[in-house]
């Protein structure tokens, strides 16, 4: 799928995110549940899928058919970033053909000596047709990787770095910041818990948003009415 049918598709919508890493009760060893998320997250009509792993992203594009913004999270030591930190991560998302390849652009530490302004400029050379979706934390960050030719901006680290405010909701100010200067769509990710935040994140400003956790991880879930009945 080109980029601008790609923007066409998801422009206003709701991307849904299936996600589960090791740690997670619906991590799975032996092999890839998630696309049991992913099918659900269609049947409800969402556009397209974000998911980590190679082998999610290879399940959910059979189960669905649908695009998928991929990523893989690991966590290499001295680099702060884990989504799709290095080329390699970049290289095994290409190979399988994730639709969208999203990688952390947020200004913090990588432990391979380069800056993340060389990263995504060799990710861009070697890969100048990729719709690339970088996930930043600030203003700051968004604009960068904007200048830097990422394809889509995504708010999806704000409120995990150092350098972004520690809320419980979506970060609207940095959604409607960005979406007045830069000319590539930005997608409003992180924190979206209820259905009336996810409307008001399209209000700020946001091309599409990408909800997570809130569908499809269920202890965050349990977590949330736990704590609500227990200070009631
Ligand atoms: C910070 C980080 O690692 N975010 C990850 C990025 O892909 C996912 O764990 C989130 O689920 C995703 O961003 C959607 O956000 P939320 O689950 O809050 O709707």
């Amino acid at each position: 799928m080109n980029k601008e049918e790609f923007f066409e598709r998801i422009k206003g919508q709701m991307i849904i995110s299936c996600q589960a890493i090791p740690g997670e009760p619906l991590y799975v060893e032996e092999k890839s549940v998630m696309y049991l998320m992913a099918r659900a997250a269609k049947m409800a009509g969402t556009p397209a899928i974000r998911t980590s792993s190679i082998r999610d992203v290879a399940a959910i594009k059979e189960e669905t058919g649908l695009p998928v913004i991929g990523l893989v999270k690991i966590q290499y030591p001295g680099f702060e970033g884990y989504i799709t930190p290095t080329m390699k991560e970049v290289d095994e998302l290409a190979a399988v053909g994730s639709d969208v390849i999203a990688l952390d652009c947020t200004l913090r530490k990588r432990g391979d000596g380069k800056t993340v302004n060389e990263f995504m400029t060799e990710v861009r050379q070697k890969y100048p047709d990729a719709i690339l979706m970088a996930d930043i934390s600030n203003y700051e960050e968004g604009i960068n990787a904007w200048k830097l030719g990422m394809d889509i901006v995504g708010t999806t680290m704000s409120g995990y770095t150092e350098d972004s405010p520690k809320t419980d909701g979506p970060d609207y100010e940095l959604v409607r910041r960005l979406a007045e200067t830069v000319d590539v769509p930005v997608i409003g990710e992180g924190k979206i818990h209820y259905p009336d935040q996810a409307v008001k994140m399209l209000d700020a400003g946001a091309f599409a948003i990408v909800v997570g956790g809130a569908i499809t991880r269920p202890l965050e879930i349990a977590n949330r009415f736990m704590a609500a009945v227990k200070n009631r």
